[in-house]
């Protein structure tokens, strides 16, 4: 077994990325599309609005017919008809010739402009008007909002309500998106146990099972959390075995070369150990394998190590799967303190951003809070002892 023989991060990647895993498309409901992935490219496939629209309550009028208006010498049209939203006008009007229109109807054939009616007077059946207006004034005509063949949407775009909003606005009653990743999760340990239960001493409550979770239904994955495998071969095999329904596993906890630690063993038995071992710190006990095909990573217990690699290696293969560039997010932002880093050791320090300051947290890889206060870790290469104050660092976000 490749045990503790630990590669570049690089290389690490490198074996991810070679996986046979695919991104799979899929037809849902725009009602069901929120917060997933689009697969193609979307055109508009029509002018929205279809039709020149009015957008006041008013009179539909000629404007030339109101050129010339004035307060003293106001131009009084004739009222011929009255158009509603969602009717279809069968008035045509006729030099001097106007029609009440509300919000939202269609023009009829002869106007180009609508008049709001608090800005005219109406007498029986005349409006009075007090002063000109221009072709277009108080219409929107069609495909001023969306003209048809319009590219409105890339193949990646992660459709938020205003994406949802603007394909209804063009009709679409499916879409074609990234089918989610389905992802077991599986934390392991003895001393893990889930909230809702007492504590005896020695135990903790289980944190890497829940943010790897919500971590993956953030990027768009389906999270599916078997629970807790207990520190005994049956269980952990038991539990990996059920993982196999899902597109990968991953576990955390039980990686490093310790007595109980067995999963790389049973990785190993079911499957074959592709990386043991990242020369990074947090990290260097991470297992990534392959069961049947099934990419299976194992994390470190420690909860900030754990989301750390989750970042570096995971969310990676999750938005390949999703479409999406594999790029982690990054920002510029200045050390706000100085850092020590051992010698011959890549290290990933999480750190908080504050404006353009990155805040180094320093409790150490096994507090739940150095990654939840963080907003993603800066590395620090293996020939570098001391990061100065000031010094211009990358950080790499967590989250999306
Ligand atoms: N002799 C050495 N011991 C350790 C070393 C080392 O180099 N030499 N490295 C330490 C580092 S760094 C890490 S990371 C851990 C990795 O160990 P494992 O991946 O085998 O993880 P565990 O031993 O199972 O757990 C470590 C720690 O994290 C807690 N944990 C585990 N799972 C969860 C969970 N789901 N929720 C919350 N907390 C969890 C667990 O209770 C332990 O405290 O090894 C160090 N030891
Ligand atoms: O390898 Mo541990 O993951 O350094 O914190």
């Amino acid at each position: 077994m490749a045990f503790l023989k630990v590669v570049p991060l690089e290389e690490a990647l490198k074996v991810i990325n070679s996986f046979s895993l695919k991104p799979k498309i899929e037809e849902i409901k725009l009602e069901e599309a929120l917060g997933r992935v689009l697969a193609e490219d979307i055109e508009s496939p029509m002018d929205v609005p279809p039709f020149d629209r009015s957008t006041v309550d008013g009179y539909a009028v000629k404007s030339k017919d109101t050129w010339g208006a004035g307060e003293t010498n106001p131009v009084k049209l004739k009222v011929v008809g009255e158009i509603n939203a969602g009717d279809m006008p069968k008035i045509e009007l006729k030099d001097g010739e106007s029609a009440y229109i509300s919000t939202g109807a269609p023009l009829p054939k002869g106007a180009d402009a609508v008049i709001p009616f608090e800005e005219v007077d109406r007498e029986n059946e005349w409006v009075v008007i007090y002063k000109p207006v221009y072709p277009d004034y108080g219409v929107m005509k069609a495909g001023a909002d969306v003209p048809k063949g319009k590219l409105l949407l890339k193949k990646g775009t992660k459709l938020s309500f205003k994406e949802t909003a603007l394909l209804s606005a063009v009709g679409f009653e499916k879409v074609k998106v990234f089918a989610k990743p389905k992802v077991a999760v599986i934390s392991t340990g003895n001393e893990i146990i889930l909230p809702g239960k007492d504590l005896k001493y020695g135990q903790i409550y289980d944190i890497n099972g829940r943010a790897i979770s919500d971590a993956i239904r953030e990027l768009g994955g389906e999270a599916y959390f078997l629970g807790i495998a207990r520190d005994d071969r049956e269980s952990l095999k038991e539990k990996i075995l059920e993982g196999l329904k899902y597109d990968m596993i991953i576990l955390s906890g039980g990686a490093s070369g310790g007595i109980r630690d067995l999963t790389a063993s049973i990785i190993e038995e079911l499957g074959e150990i592709k990386v043991h071992g990242i020369a990074i710190q947090p990290g260097k006990p991470t297992i990534i394998g392959l069961i049947e095909g099934k990419p299976i990573f194992g994390l470190p217990g420690y909860p900030t190590s754990c989301l750390t690699n989750f970042t570096l290696l995971v969310a990676p293969l999750i938005k390949k799967l999703l479409g999406q560039s594999q790029e982690y997010r990054k920002v510029k932002k200045k050390l706000a303190h100085k850092v020590f880093s051992v010698k011959g050791r890549r290290q990933f320090l999480p750190v908080r951003i504050e404006d353009d300051k990155a805040v180094p947290i320093l409790k150490g890889s096994g507090a739940v809070t150095s990654f939840i206060d963080a907003d993603g870790f800066i590395e620090v290469p293996e020939n570098v002892e001391i990061l100065d104050e000031g010094e211009e660092v990358e950080v790499i976000l967590f989250g999306v």
